[in-house]
């Protein structure tokens, strides 16, 4: 049986691996398990077995997926998938060159080749067409299925620059699966993530290996994964996701809510904002935390109306932060991300982006050199910027805070004398093979907000960190009604005029610490967003 290339289905692609069957199981009855419940592509991969007994094993795996019109793919053994007839071979960067493998197996058989950074792409492009129809682009996250992995994982950004060559070298045929430590906890994710920077691709498919294989009941293990990737919208926290222009009035009702659903707000964060980071969330109505208990954190993201600030200023251990990214989005509560001196030592760098791969966040929120470079336009490209005047290129700092939205769908915000927001959350909208139908970062919603130079937060400690604490506050806060953006906006219109407010009357940075706290509580209790001094504008 010949499969049309254009007629294959790579949205869910399973791997075989006898060596992790569960008591009762078999080879065959995984995959038929696999098969009956929406796999649409199977790949034979049994690193240790003989020639025999791998040609014996493809050949009843083979006739399972006649039964279900699934073609079957050899892993490495160009030999066996031309003894048995199979539909095609998947090789890596260390198996048989493809252009022999092609030469071997003819054009109508399907090549399926290990792709992990860019300068592949261009060489399967320079090949053109005829060679390699597919690329498993990964490990994108750890695994024990595959042994001495060569490289360490790329997480979704890592795939979001192999989808971007694609793009660069005009591979069009070539489709694309995720492979690498993928289960239903960041399926979703990877399909919403992944996606190339002009919004013209996605990846076409899963492809896993343990989620099934390994799968005690692999028929619901199957509907389970199916389910999710058939699903056309991540919601990734519990309110509304979809695009709007905050008003005074959307504002008004965000502080409403957040005032009678008083959310609790766990800090994980640097030692220095922890006591004023508490005054400030409970300045606004809301009950601080701050826990750094790992095992604590799933008890605390099932509170009603729970939300995580994630400072990484905080000496927490990774694998801590790791458990409370989990926790939160396991529950769909949302989580708001502080990068912390983003790139200012390898140390924070390496943290930062485990933290940034490893989980949704409702909104990341930085100053402009931590969102510059999270954007990956470095500093000096930013014209007349003079941290003492405060003059920043607003055009590049709106656009940055697009890309740093589009990047993570997520809502960002940038921070400075104008701070910027954008909403990349698509609506939570995201379909594989789709992209974003072309719609890139500069096509974001992006709003700016000024209120004149503020000079005086510089000089007390933490003013930044609880912007964070307001946002986490607001975004917990909200009724599965309410919606994200509006609350992101409205804490920072918040921020920002309690900020002015506060400044006008302090004697100095000690009172002003007291007077930002006091003009917090005061907007928050009044709820009066159209008094508020801070101006709000579409950006683009
Ligand atoms: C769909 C898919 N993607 C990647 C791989 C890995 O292939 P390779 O790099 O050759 O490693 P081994 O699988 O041979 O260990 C794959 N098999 N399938
Ligand atoms: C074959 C392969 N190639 C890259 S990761 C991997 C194994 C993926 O297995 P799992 O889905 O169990 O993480
Ligand atoms: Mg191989």
């Amino acid at each position: 049986m010949v499969f049309a290339k254009e007629d294959v289905n790579y949205s869910l692609y399973l791997v075989t691996d006898s060596t992790m069957l569960p008591p009762g199981t078999t080879l065959y009855s995984q995959v038929e398990a696999g098969l009956k419940n929406g796999v649409t592509l199977v790949q034979i991969r049994e690193k240790d077995t003989e020639t025999g007994s791998f040609i014996e094993e493809a050949l009843d795996v083979q006739k399972i997926c006649k039964k279900y019109n699934v073609p079957l793919i050899i892993n490495d053994r160009i030999d066996v998938a031309m003894a048995i007839d199979a539909d095609g071979v998947h090789v890596g960067q260390q198996d048989m060159p493809i252009p022999m493998v092609r030469k071997l197996l003819g054009p109508s058989k399907i090549i399926g080749w290990s792709v992990g950074k860019p300068s592949e792409v261009e060489t399967l492009a320079k090949w053109g067409p005829d060679m390699v129809d597919y690329i498993g682009v990964g490990t994108l996250f750890p695994t024990l299925t595959k042994k001495n992995p060569k490289k360490s994982p790329m997480g979704p950004q890592g795939a979001i620059a192999v989808l971007d060559a694609l793009e660069e070298y005009k591979a069009s045929w070539c489709r694309t699966v995720g492979i690498g430590g993928l289960h239903p906890d960041n399926i979703q994710r990877v399909i919403s993530q992944c996606v190339a920077t002009n919004g013209k691709r996605s990846l076409d498919g899963i492809s896993l290996v343990s989620d099934i294989m390994a799968a005690p009941d692999a028929c619901a293990a199957t509907v389970r994964l199916r389910e999710m990737i058939d699903r056309t919208k991540y919601q990734f926290v519990d309110c509304e996701l979809n695009e709007s222009f905050p008003t005074a009035v959307s504002i008004k009702s965000v502080i409403s809510q957040v005032s009678s659903n008083r959310p609790l707000v766990q800090h994980v964060t640097n030692k220095v904002h922890q006591n004023f980071g508490a005054n400030v969330t409970l300045a606004l109505g809301s009950s601080p935390i701050m826990s750094e208990i790992q095992s604590e954190v799933s008890e605390l993201a099932r509170i009603p109306n729970a939300s995580l600030l994630l400072n990484t200023g905080s000496v927490a251990p990774i694998e801590m932060l790791k458990a409370a990214i989990n926790a939160y989005n396991e529950v769909n509560r949302p989580i708001t991300f502080d990068p912390v001196g983003y790139s200012a030592t390898e140390t924070r760098l390496c943290l930062n982006n485990t933290l940034l791969t490893y989980g949704q966040f409702a909104c990341i929120k930085g100053n402009s050199s931590e969102i510059l470079f999270l954007a990956k336009l470095n500093n000096d490209k930013m014209k007349g910027v003079d941290a003492g005047s405060g003059k920043n290129d607003d055009a590049l700092l709106a656009r940055a805070t697009q890309i740093v939205a589009f990047k993570y769908k997520t809502i960002a915000v940038c921070t400075g004398e104008h701070d910027f927001i954008a909403d990349g959350t698509f609506g939570g909208e995201c379909k594989l093979s789709s992209g974003t139908a072309g719609v890139t970062a500069e096509g974001l919603p992006c709003v700016m907000i000024e209120n004149g130079s503020i000079p005086i937060m510089g000089d007390i400690t933490a003013s930044g960190c609880s912007l964070g604490s307001t946002i986490a506050s607001f975004v917990g806060g909200l009724d599965p009604t309410g919606n994200l953006f509006d609350a992101v906006v409205g804490a920072v219109l918040l921020y920002k005029t309690a900020g002015k407010l506060a400044s006008t009357r302090c004697q100095g940075s000690g009172s002003f610490h007291v007077q930002l706290i006091d003009a917090l509580y005061q907007l928050f209790h009044e709820n009066k967003p159209e008094k508020w001094s801070a101006s709000l504008k579409k950006f683009n």
